[in-house]
């Protein structure tokens, strides 16, 4: 069986980029109706890191998550391996969690990567987007009606 690399081996060097970065990128969140700055930073295989935040709107249904928007930075531009997620809120005493949606769109691009829920403090906990979304539906499953 091909060696699967567990979701702590993203080496110390990417853990801060991406906390500093999803960190940065909560500053240019767009959230004038929740008041709730997200920002969120995606590790690609490659090394290359996207940043997002949450981008609201009048209409609000149309308003899109800070993970999200970093996904589809990083698709638009050509990168779908990825190896980590760091989200990041201004809560102090609870970890950032993705949404049900953001899994959903995590999960689209694997199941064995890894999602950094952080504190605004930085403090954070790890989990992959198999445990975040267990028994989930993906592109393979629309491979195999008969
Ligand atoms: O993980 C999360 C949770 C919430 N939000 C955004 C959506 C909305 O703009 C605001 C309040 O839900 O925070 C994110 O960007 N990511
Ligand atoms: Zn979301």
């Amino acid at each position: 069986m091909a060696h699967k690399r567990p979701a702590c081996a993203v080496e110390a060097k990417y853990i801060k980029e991406l906390l500093l970065s999803c960190q940065e990128a909560k500053k240019s969140a767009y959230c004038p109706y929740s008041r709730f700055p997200v920002g969120a930073a995606l590790l690609t295989e490659d090394g290359k890191i996207f940043s997002g935040c949450n981008v609201e709107n009048a209409s609000y249904p149309l308003s899109i998550c800070a993970e999200r928007t970093a996904i589809q930075k990083a698709v638009s531009e050509g990168y779908k391996d990825f190896r980590a997620i760091a989200v990041t809120s201004d809560m102090e005493d609870d970890y950032s969690s993705p949404c049900g949606a953001c899994r959903q769109v995590m999960r689209e691009f694997g199941t064995d990567w890894a999602v950094y829920m952080t504190k605004s403090t930085g403090a954070f906990v790890v989990k992959t987007v198999q445990e975040l979304l267990p028994d989930s539906f993906g592109p393979e499953d629309l491979q195999k009606i008969k």
